[in-house]
């Protein structure tokens, strides 16, 4: 049982060490990984990933509980991760309920047919189109792969850590996703370039130059900024929704926000203060 998991830091891109000495994650909470492009946002995910012990060239090191992972423990360990990324598609010709049957099987889940339909009720939440158990997997499109595979994640493999990177291209409801990930009191990694995905998070690590530069909580402030961003995000997706079913818009249809401008105003001044 994984409890919680350290980074220990190692160097940045020019070899100086980085800030954040030691970053720990406890399961059930989210840790977002953000920063600029090229800043090492991925790199930390795949030192995760690896269970570095200073071998990789960040020198960084991995924790599972305080303890360091041991090198014949690590293969059996690989099924403590599951990934999810925006550019995950299968190109193995099974069913869906195939798929699904055969790897709740490989996971030693006694009951694969009773879960079928939770599978099934999730993967169609996240998407668009609908699916159905004896769709093929080659002719799933990239959004309806990824909600397969958030659900495939959340119910089947059962693993205590959870990387997300980058999945806010990855047409699925993001928001959706990350709740469903986050709803089961494991450890989620966030890589985003999104501040709602950002701001569900209760803390953040900066990225820069290849380092882990600093660590954020997520303040009062912040959570009231992502009520307002949330809001907007849902009149957004009603638009596009539709739009998507062939809809016209009407004059009454632009984006409200919830907050009045001048309380707008002050609360970005607020943050703007706090964050300096
Ligand atoms: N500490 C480090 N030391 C040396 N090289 C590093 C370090 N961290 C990252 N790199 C290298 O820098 C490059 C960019 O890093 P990475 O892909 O992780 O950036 P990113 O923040 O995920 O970028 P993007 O937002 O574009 O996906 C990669 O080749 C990576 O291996």
């Amino acid at each position: 049982m994984i409890k919680h998991i350290t980074i220990l830091g190692g160097f940045d891109k020019n070899g100086n060490q980085e800030k954040i000495s030691e970053l720990k994650v406890c399961s059930g909470e989210v840790l977002a990984v953000v920063g600029p492009t090229g800043s090492g946002k991925t790199q930390l995910i795949s030192d995760i990933e690896q269970y570095a012990e200073e071998e990789t060239l960040t020198g960084r090191k991995i924790l599972i509980n305080g303890q360091p992972v041991d090198k014949p423990g690590k293969k059996s360990l690989s099924r403590l991760v599951a990934q999810v990324s925006q550019n995950m598609n299968f190109v193995i010709d099974l069913s869906i309920k195939d798929f699904l049957l055969m790897h709740a099987r490989v996971r030693g889940i006694s009951n694969p047919e009773q879960i079928l339909p939770e599978l099934l009720y999730v993967t169609n939440l996240l998407s668009g189109e609908p699916v159905t158990l004896t769709t093929n997997l080659a002719q799933l499109s990239g959004g309806q792969s990824r909600a397969l595979m958030v659900a495939d994640v959340a119910i089947i493999s059962n693993a205590p850590v959870v990387l997300i990177d980058e999945i806010e291209n990855a047409g699925i409801d993001r928001l959706q996703a990350l709740k469903i990930l986050t709803g089961q009191g494991k450890i989620v990694l966030v890589v985003s370039h999104d501040p709602t995905l950002m701001l569900m998070s209760k803390q953040r690590v900066v990225m820069k130059n290849g380092g882990m530069d600093k660590i954020c909580q997520t303040t009062e402030l912040e959570k009231r900024v992502l009520k307002d961003l949330i809001g907007l995000e849902e009149q957004v997706a009603s638009l596009r929704e539709r739009l998507r079913q062939g809809e016209n818009l009407g004059a009454e249809d632009g984006i409200k926000a919830d907050v009045e401008e001048k309380e707008r105003r002050i609360l970005w001044q607020e943050y703007r203060y706090t964050s300096l």
